[in-house]
């Protein structure tokens, strides 16, 4: 039976608004049991409210963090509801890319001064949503004041067969879920550069992530790869730790169709394949199972696309990347290693 401190009962102890009493009425009750979460629910030794959390995991654990910061991941105007989303699904896509199965989050909130009531009630009802939706609880975390918005989410998941970058192997497809670029697409109708389809900001503030599907096809996969940076630099990072070559048929590659409304089919197949942040996973197979990845995908409901093939590296040779698009070879930007904090 887990313990639970009651260090969060202010009991007139603590101002209505300050740091406890937010955290024991908003942040607390996220960790609260939710209908149908079934045996995922963590057996805790120790529950939120204490110093740490104690848990005893019944599978290997997989372990990935993720930072989302105002101006940075989301623009310094965002709905800290809307932010908080984001970044909680970029943090889950690590699980889905491992093939892992989410089991519970820990939530690090820089948040700036003058949050209102209506704000922090914004906050908790969307990711009690999310909680629900994904079957993940929020068991324990850190809140600080700051200049602004910072969002560090911890997320633990549950696999015996944690998918990895490195063992792709030569003569596999390499498959994509989803649709690509429709991130950012969003984003830059946020930032005023195109006009802002209602579908793309869904597509930048809540991407649709295979969460099930990955688990579900896991077995079947040899490696896999979540797009944060761009499919081009993403698909770099799989090639290199596999230590292999590939073409991309760009024809196959499943652009976001709502991008088609305003630019030109060359610009959508540009933010598909270095726009990023789309959060769909690339992942390799034996052709051997591509019936049966198909079959899943729609049963699922989860569209997938093979969009190229995997080779050896040639004989001292660096590693290839090459595409064809309309019939014809086209010359990807492999030097653009996707977004760079530094650059
Ligand atoms: N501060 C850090 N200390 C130790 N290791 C780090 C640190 N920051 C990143 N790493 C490690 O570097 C690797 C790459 O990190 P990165 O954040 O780019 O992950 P990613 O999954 O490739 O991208 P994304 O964060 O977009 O999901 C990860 O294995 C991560 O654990
Ligand atoms: C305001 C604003 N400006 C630019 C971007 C684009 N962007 C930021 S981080 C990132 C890659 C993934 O990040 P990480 O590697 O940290 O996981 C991308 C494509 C954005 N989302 N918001
Ligand atoms: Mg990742």
């Amino acid at each position: 039976m887990a313990r639970r401190s009651d260090a969060f009962n202010p009991e007139g102890r603590a101002p209505a608004d300050g740091e406890f009493a937010r955290i024991g009425r908003w942040l607390l009750p996220l960790a609260d049991d939710l209908p149908g979460l079934g045996d995922l629910v963590p057996r805790t030794l120790i529950d939120n409210g204490d110093d740490a959390l104690a848990v005893r995991p019944a599978e290997p654990l997989v372990i990935s963090m993720d930072m989302a910061v105002a101006g940075t991941h989301f623009p310094a105007a965002a709905a800290v509801a809307d932010a908080a989303v984001k970044a909680l699904r970029a943090a889950l896509s690590d699980l889905a890319a491992m093939g892992a199965r989410p089991w519970f989050y820990t939530l690090g909130l820089v948040l700036p001064d003058g949050l209102s009531d209506a704000d922090w009630q914004a906050l908790h009802d969307t990711l009690r949503a999310e909680n629900r939706h994904w079957q993940v609880r929020c068991l324990g975390g850190d809140l600080t004041r700051g200049p602004g918005l910072v969002f560090s989410v911890q997320v633990h998941g549950l696999s015996e067969r944690p998918l990895t970058r490195c063992d792709a192997r030569a003569g596999e497809d390499l498959w994509v879920t989803g649709t690509l670029g429709g991130s950012a697409g969003g984003l830059a109708g946020l930032q005023g550069e195109r006009p802002l389809l209602p579908t793309l900001q869904d597509a930048f503030y809540r991407p649709a992530l295979p969460l099930t599907f990955m688990q579900a096809a896991n077995p079947l996969l040899s490696a896999a790869i979540d797009i944060s940076d761009g499919l081009v630099s993403d698909l770099q990072h799989l090639l290199s730790a596999s230590a292999l070559s590939a073409e991309l048929l760009l024809d196959e590659v499943p652009v976001n169709p709502d991008l088609l409304h305003h630019d030109t089919r060359a610009e959508a197949l540009d933010r598909a394949l270095y726009g990023g942040e789309d959060y769909q996973v690339l992942f390799t197979a034996p052709p051997e199972h591509s019936t049966r990845l198909q079959t899943l995908a729609q049963h699922q409901a989860q569209p997938i696309s093979r969009i190229g093939r995997l080779r050896a590296n040639e004989p001292d040779q660096p590693r290839q990347l090459t595409a064809r698009w309309q019939g014809r070879p086209f010359s990807l930007r492999t030097s653009n290693t996707g977004y760079d904090h530094f650059a």
